[in-house]
């Protein structure tokens, strides 16, 4: 059991100080399959993002542990969380893509963060990403002459591009339609089967339930529903 990409345990977290310190996360356990789609579901203010960006390394986890890839979050020194940071995929509501870059340009920026490769095998690697998600025949367009999808599947590739071992992503269908939503989702699964990728990824989307491996409820900042996992916890 001790292989999960993602294991949290007795996770809490407060915002704030003084007379304004407030609870956001209490006692959280739970591990996370390789290569599954974990979709954490709550209301608004329940914990969810709080969650993501301590299990991705954006925020400082200050009581409990997690565990990222097999390293121990709390306390880690900066050098240690950007080599992390370095394995993860990020995806986010708003795609941010470089509104004067083109869709080739963009999932290349994904590549160049990481700094590495040659010209050429990048280049090919980023055409066979664009490819991946349905967009070959849109290399050089700009953002602005994408749909809401189309763009969100550039930011799929950026975040994909480098090989990730862990996505993590912030209502990515936010901003689409049923269909569009549905194709982003089932691309993130697809490409988490053939690479192993594991992803987890918070939404209000209740269209795009049915295809995650595992749906995790937070309510108050407490697990409060855990269906189709796998793991059961150890220790
Ligand atoms: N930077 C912050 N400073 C203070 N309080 C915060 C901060 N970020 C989140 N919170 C509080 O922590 C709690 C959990 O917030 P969080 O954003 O994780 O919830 P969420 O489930 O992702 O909500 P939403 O679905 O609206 O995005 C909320 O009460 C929120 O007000």
């Amino acid at each position: 059991m001790g292989d999960h990409p993602i294991s949290v345990r007795n996770l809490n977290h407060w915002f704030g100080r003084g007379e304004a310190r407030k609870q956001a996360i209490f006692d959280l356990s739970l591990d996370i399959a390789p290569g599954s789609l974990t979709v954490m579901v709550g209301p608004s203010g329940s914990g969810k993002t709080t969650v993501l960006t301590l299990m991705g390394c954006l925020r400082q986890v200050e009581d409990g542990s997690v565990r990222l890839l097999g390293q121990e979050l709390q306390g880690a020194d900066e050098p240690m969380l950007e080599a992390l940071r370095r394995q993860l995929g990020f995806i986010f509501q708003a795609h941010n893509l470089h509104e004067s870059l083109t869709a080739r340009q963009n999932v290349m920026m994904g590549l160049q963060v990481h700094g590495r490769g040659d010209e050429r095998l990048r280049n090919e690697a980023i055409e066979h990403m664009l490819e991946l998600v349905g967009l070959g025949h849109r290399l050089d367009y700009l953002p602005g002459n994408l749909s809401g999808g189309q763009k969100q599947r550039v930011a799929i590739a950026r975040a994909l591009i480098s090989g990730p071992k862990i996505v993590f992503a912030d209502e990515p269908t936010a901003a689409l339609d049923k269909d569009s939503g549905h194709q982003v989702v089932a691309m993130l699964k697809a490409l988490g089967r053939e690479r192993g990728t594991t992803t987890v990824m918070v939404t209000h989307d209740s269209r795009i339930l049915d295809m995650a491996d595992r749906i995790i409820t937070l309510e108050h900042g407490r697990l409060v529903r855990d269906e189709g996992a796998v793991a059961t916890l150890t220790d």
